[in-house]
This record gives C-alpha cells, structure tokens and sequence, in this order.
C-alpha cells in the first residue's frame, strides 16, 4: 500500500507444500489456525485499510482501493479464475486445446495488462476472502476435470491497490502478487512423453526464464531482460526483482528419496537469493491540471452518451459508479430476484433441502445408522459460495442435470442412492473433510455462544458497577445481594469495574476473532461442498460414459466405437509400458495397485475397452 510492487512466490517440487502455504489446507482440522498467506494477506490488508481510514476519517472517501484478480497459467495459455463459470468452461478452458485464453498487452501507461480480466472493487476482508474461495473453487473444478493440472500450473493471486493522497492529490499504484508455481521437478523429466513431455517443456521454459528474468533485472550490466519469453514472466513484468520486492518460499520434501529435487530447489533458492532489489514506489504521473481535463472530457462523454439513450428510447441507464447506500440497495434487490420462488438459485436450494430431508428419512429408516462423516447435504452452503455449482447443471439441481444424458429416466432418488455411493467409495475422503468442515462450524458456534452469554454478564456487571458507584451505595436498588452481577464483598467497586471492563474488552476482541473464523470455516465448508459435488458430478459422467462403452461394444460397432478402440490400443499400450516413461509408471502402478483397490477396475483390464481412458488416466495419476 505504500506504492511498491510485490511478489511472493512459492517453489518446489510437486507435493512439497506450495499450495498449501498460499492458499491454505483443505477444508478439516486446523485449517482456520494453518490458512494460507493469501487469506492472511487479505486480512492483513483490510486492517491496514480500516486503521488508515480512521486515521483519515473526514478527509472525503476512502483513498485506497483494493482490487482482486486470480489468473491460473498453464501450457502458456493464460485463464481467468474469476471470470470461470464452473465446469462447462473448464472444459472449453482451451486447457485442452480448444477456446483460446487470455491475450495479454502492453499499456504505455498500465504496463502489462491482461485482455478481459475480471479485477472485481473489493470493499472487506469478508469480499477479498469470497473471491479468494471463488479462485481457488475454480482452480478446483478446473483441475477435476482436466485430471490434476493444479501441480502443473502456475496460479498467480494478485492485489491491485490505488492508493490516493488526500494532501497533494497524488495517486499511486501496487501490485502484490501470491505465485503458487508449477511442481519443479518436471524441469528434470526427460522421460516423459505426448501431454506430460509438453507441460513438462512450457513448466521448464517458464521457470529457468523466471530465474533468468530476476537475475537479468538485479543486474547493473544488463542489456536485455528476457521477460517476454513466457507467459509467467510476463505477466509479472513490473512485479519482479529490480524495482520490486520479491519473495521466494522454497517448500523441499524431506525424504530421502527426493533428495534430488531437494537439492535442486534449495540450488535454485540460493541463486535467486543473491539478487539484490531496490525497491521503488510507483507513483503516478497524474497531476492536478491532467484530473481535470480528464474529468471534463468524462462529463461530456456521459452526457453524450445519455444523449444517445434518449434518441433510441433507452431510459434509466445510470452511468455514475453507485455509492454505498446504492450498493446495498442494488445488494438487497438482488437478493430478492435470487430468493425469488422462480429464480435458478431458489429452486436448486429447494432441490438440495428436499435431498437432505430424503437423505435424513432415509437415514432415519436404515440400521445402522451410517457415519456422521457421510452426513453431507447441507442447504446453507449456496448461501456462502459465491460460484453456486447451479452454473454447471442447466437445471439448477446442484450438477445433477448432467446426470441425465447418461444415465436417462433415473429419478431423485437413484441419484440419491448415486451420491451414497460416491460418498462411501471414491468421494469417502472429501466427504469425510467436509463432515470435519461443518463439525468444525457446530464446535466454533457454541464457543460463540458461551461467549457471547459471559459478554452479557460482563455488560450487566458493568452496567451496575457505575450505576452503584454513581449512587456511591452497594448492594442496594438494582441488584440483589448474591446476584451474579454483585460486588463481591470487601472489593473496592472502582477497581472491580475496571477489570470488568478490561474483561469485556478482551472478551470481545476473542469474539471478533471467532467471528472472523467463524465466516472462513463457512467458506471452507462451502470450498469442500462445491468439490464434493464436482468430483460426483464427474464421477457420473464417468460412469455414465463407461455405461455407454459397454452398450457400444454390445451392439458391436460404429464410429464411436473406432474412437474407443485408439482408447483401447492407449490403454494397452500403458498398460503393456510400451508408451514408456511416466505413462508406464502409471500404469504399472495402477495394475499392481488396483487388484487390491478396486476388484471391478482390476478386471476392466482384462477386457481391454469397457473402461473409459479417462477413467484409467484419472485413476492413474490418483495412484501417482
Ligand atoms: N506444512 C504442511 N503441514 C501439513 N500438511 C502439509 C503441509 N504442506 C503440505 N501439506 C500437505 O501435503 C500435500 C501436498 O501439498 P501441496 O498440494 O501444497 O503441494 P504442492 O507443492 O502445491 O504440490 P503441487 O505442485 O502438486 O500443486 C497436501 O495434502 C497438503 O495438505
């Protein structure tokens, strides 16, 4: 916020803790107490902004402004993490080869900028966190359907601060960026081959020019910086070493077999510590005499404009940014149109409420009773998420609609019975870390209230404390003698009431605090829901998509067919390790490992080409 631009980069090998230390654990145990540094920086930031508005208070809105942006970059194509509507475009992300990405342009002004990135205003630490879920919700459902891109991908979670000065009107502007970087050790994989060979090229690319982009730019003698080599690196063009502050977290495994890797990301550490940065601040050029012209030219383009909605009968547009009291206007019609009986969102609450009452009946009626651990549905958590799982069914049935096109008349309840299984087999440890999830929010919302009732009590004491020391007579009117609020006898009410305050004082900041956790074990609660049903719904599909190869191989034939016997010849060929290297691992571990796992998968490969190749790839890289 004092106008430099920062970066925070985590580096190591696949499995080593990156992710964990930006973004946080998954939903369970400690994961308020072990967040991650992207949601502490939000807090962090948002504290820094209420203790700087108090200490401006009167000097005319707010001066700093926070923007947030998430961007995840993979294969060097770049995506949006806040402007992803779920699965449908996590299949047309182009991760695959399809839709293209984000383009990216040089402003003489801005710098680098990224061509439609969603940069939402962000106005709490409440906001900043519900857009942090959202990117990393995003990142979740990406990653289930395109088979764990998350270690192969680099995923940078950006702030975006304007920062104006009230005194002499100056305006700077900051980034700080959280980098969650691709698993190092591809850099070493010379094995590999077809899709890994590839991410395994653009990850090594992206990282020596990484190293070679910081060294270049610490150097006096430069003569040219190659930061236009990759994406990453420009991306992060005015937010790496020279002028900047830069921070590396090397996370290392420590075992004995990954020695190697150990080795490697602790050489690559030491390099990248031997740049020196001068930081500079970023101040903007603007100056009084610019504001204004620019103001005026502003005015007059918004009376033209409403000029123009007169002549073609357009009424009502508003071309001012609302105010706050707007906002919350514009905030609670909103959530009237959601709330409405017709509107997507009511009707998928409906749906879920009506699943978790025949979840519940069922539960009721079935001895024994199934583990707290599979007791999943909970309607409450659309109202925490920002990205309801609704955008991924048409139907607004939580993601069951693309049920339908696989498995045709099941009803409700087969898709119940559906979910029962997911929860039991493949999905068990998600399930399990969102039972943790919402044990956690029951355990936190009794100690707010107990809390809250000793805040009570402390209120009340205090309450008659002074209106005792004000009659400067004890133990009469408003309290009888023995009554929890009554002085004790031989304490000097004046020092009592002094501790009561300092008691409530205390008792309150603890409460904030459990607020604060409180709304982010919500969140994760969300975060665990959101993956639970994205892993089902693709877990269906995947079902669904084996029913239809056997149904094809039946009726023996077709062009569908000729498609799943290239599958097949694939699968054989990792299979038999023909395909070699990485492929081979897989397969050779999924054949060890899969008798003893899963009986049905085990005898799928013995009758090559009633298993879908997603399944084996997925399967596959579980194994791994
Ligand atoms: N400090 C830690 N304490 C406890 N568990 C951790 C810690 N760091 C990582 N883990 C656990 O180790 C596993 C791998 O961590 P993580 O996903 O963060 O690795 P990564 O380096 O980001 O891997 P990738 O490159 O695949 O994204 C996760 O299950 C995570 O919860």
């Amino acid at each position: 916020m004092a106008g430099f631009n920062a970066t925070l980069l985590t580096y190591g090998q696949t499995g080593a803790g990156k992710t964990y230390t930006t973004f946080g654990p998954p939903a369970g145990a400690s994961a308020y107490k072990e967040r991650g540094l992207a949601a502490r920086a939000i807090a962090g930031a948002f504290e820094e902004i209420n203790r700087y508005k108090t200490v401006n208070e009167g000097g005319g809105g707010t001066p700093i402004e926070v923007r947030l942006s998430c961007i995840e970059i993979y294969n060097e194509s770049v995506f949006d993490l806040l402007g992803f509507s779920g699965e449908d475009d996590a299949k047309d992300s182009g991760r695959d080869g399809g839709v293209p990405s984000l383009s990216l342009f040089e402003s003489p002004t801005a710098g680098v900028q990224i061509r439609g990135l969603k940069m939402p205003l962000v106005n709490s630490a409440e906001e900043g966190l519900n857009l942090l879920f959202e990117s990393q919700m995003n990142r979740a459902i990406a990653e289930h359907q395109l088979n764990d891109a998350s270690s192969r991908s680099h995923c940078i979670f950006t702030f975006h601060f304007t920062v104006r000065n009230p005194e002499n009107n100056k305006v700077t502007s900051s980034k700080f960026n959280i980098v969650d970087l691709a698993g190092s050790e591809k850099m070493v994989k010379t094995e590999a081959v077809g899709k890994v060979q590839r991410e395994s090229n653009y990850i090594n690319k992206s990282l020596s020019f990484l190293e070679q982009v910081v060294i270049a730019l610490a150097s006096k003698s430069r003569d040219h910086v190659p930061y236009r080599q990759t994406k990453l690196t420009h991306v992060l063009k005015d937010s790496l070493g020279g002028n900047c502050t830069t921070l590396m977290i090397a996370c290392i495994w420590p075992h004995l077999s990954h020695l190697d890797q150990s080795l490697s990301t602790l050489k690559f550490a030491a390099r990248m510590q031997t740049v020196r940065n001068k930081p500079t601040v970023n101040e903007s050029k603007t100056n009084n005499v610019a504001s204004v012209k620019l103001l005026r030219q502003i005015k007059n383009l918004k009376e033209e404009l409403a000029f123009h909605d007169i002549i073609s009968g357009r009424s009502g547009i508003l071309y001012e940014e609302p105010d706050g009291k707007e906002m919350t206007d514009i905030k609670d019609r909103t959530e009237q149109v959601m709330m409405s009986p017709t509107s997507d969102a009511y009707l998928q609450k409906k749906q879920m409420k009506e699943m978790e009452e025949m979840e519940e009946e069922r539960r009721a009626r079935s001895v024994p009773r199934a583990s707290p651990a599979m007791v999943m549905i909970d309607n409450n958590n659309y109202s925490t998420g920002r990205t309801p799982p609704a955008k991924r069914g048409a139907g607004g049935d939580g993601g069951l609609a693309e049920l339908r096109p696989y498995l045709g008349g099941k009803d409700v309840l087969e898709k119940q019975a559906e979910f029962d299984a997911f929860k039991r087999g493949a999905g068990k440890s998600q399930a399990i870390l969102l039972g943790q999830a919402k044990l956690q929010i029951k355990t936190k919302k009794a100690e707010i209230k107990n809390l809250t009732n000793d805040i009570n009590y402390q209120k009340d004491r205090i309450d008659f404390l002074m209106s005792q020391l004000r009659d400067s007579s004890f133990g009469a009117g408003a309290s009888s003698p023995g009554s929890p609020t009554s002085p004790r006898a031989g304490e000097d009410p004046a020092k009592q009431l002094k501790l009561a305050k300092k008691a409530y004082r205390s008792k309150m900041e603890t409460l904030t605090e459990n607020k604060e956790e409180l709304k982010f074990l919500q969140h994760q609660r969300a975060q665990s829901f959101n993956s639970l049903i994205a892993a089902f719904d693709s877990w269906l599909k995947m079902k669904g998509e084996e029913e239809v190869v056997e149904g094809v191989e039946e009726r023996g034939g077709g062009e569908a067919a000729a498609d799943l016997d290239y599958d097949r010849e694939e699968a054989n060929d990792w299979k038999r390790g023909e395909a070699g290297g990485e492929n081979r691992e897989y397969a050779d571990e999924y054949y060890n490992e899969s008798p003893r796992a899963n009986p049905r998968e085990a005898a799928a490969w013995g009758q090559p080409g009633t298993i879908p190749i997603e399944l084996i790839r997925s399967t596959a890289v579980k194994c791994h």
